[in-house]
């Protein structure tokens, strides 16, 4: 579970984020939505513990990430707009280097490292090194490594971002796996029809402030409107954060 509480971020005389409150539960997927520039990004650094809150708290799974944020990180898989994949190591280097970060050794760690491979569809390349890996072929990678321990929470930044409609599907269907095994997943994304058919809540961030929360039905009842789109471009005001 996720519980962002009243958090406020500034840069300099920017209000990045201002008393942004919301909550992902277990078993579902939230939809982070907002122009560019709303404060996404900035919203889920808070959340990894790489940046801190002005104000207001976070916590995963009631853990609160600026006081514990190891504990914290211990239960969250995310994907960030940055990969940051070693070149010269092949994906499943790399996920057993961050198994043994998170504690984890032997057969169940070869065990864990071949359930994922299999999940986000990387068997082909998984014994290749990662170097002239394509954008579809890092973001597995990178949720690869993220659902390696199975975490309560996954969170995770544009993850369909660049991507091939295969690579896509497999990356909503091992978000759909990691939501039916229970994980709160929240993600930011640009795609209406991705918040639209994947997701169960969605918030909408404007200029760093929560305008909705909740289901996608209850978005559409509140502004009257027939489809995700124009029920995004009602409640931010403009048509600027859809994707072209
Ligand atoms: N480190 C920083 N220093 C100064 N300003 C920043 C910093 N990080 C973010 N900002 C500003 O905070 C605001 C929110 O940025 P953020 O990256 O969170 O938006 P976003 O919703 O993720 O946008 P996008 O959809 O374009 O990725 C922007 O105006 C951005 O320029």
């Amino acid at each position: 579970m996720i519980v962002v509480n009243n958090i406020g971020k500034r840069f300099k005389s920017l209000q990045a984020l201002d008393a942004v409150s919301f909550t992902a539960r277990p078993g579902t997927i939230t939809a982070l939505l907002g122009p560019n520039g709303a404060g996404k990004s900035t919203c889920l650094r808070i959340l990894y513990g790489l940046l801190a809150p002005d104000s207001g708290t976070v916590a995963i799974d009631g853990i609160d990430v600026t006081r514990a944020p190891l504990a914290a990180r211990r239960r969250l898989g995310i994907v960030t707009d940055e990969f940051g994949l070693y070149e010269r190591l092949t994906p499943r280097d790399h996920l057993r280097y961050f198994g043994r970060l998170h504690g984890m050794r032997g057969a169940m760690l070869e065990r864990a490292i071949e359930r994922v491979v299999q999940e986000v569809g990387l068997e082909a390349e998984a014994g290749r090194a990662c170097k002239g890996f394509s954008a579809g072929q890092r973001i597995k990678v990178a949720l690869a490594r993220a659902l390696l321990h199975d975490p309560a929470v996954l969170v995770l930044d544009e993850p369909t971002r660049g991507l091939d409609v295969m690579s896509t599907r497999a990356v909503r269907e091992a978000l759909v796996r990691a939501r039916s095994r229970g994980a709160a997943v929240l993600l930011s994304t640009h795609v209406m029809q991705e918040a639209a058919q994947l997701c169960d809540q969605v918030v909408v961030l404007a200029a760093g402030r929560v305008r909705f929360a909740g289901t996608t039905p209850a978005l559409l009842a509140q502004t009257g409107s027939s489809g995700l789109e124009q029920a995004f471009v009602e409640v931010i005001g403009s048509d600027e954060g859809i994707a072209a």
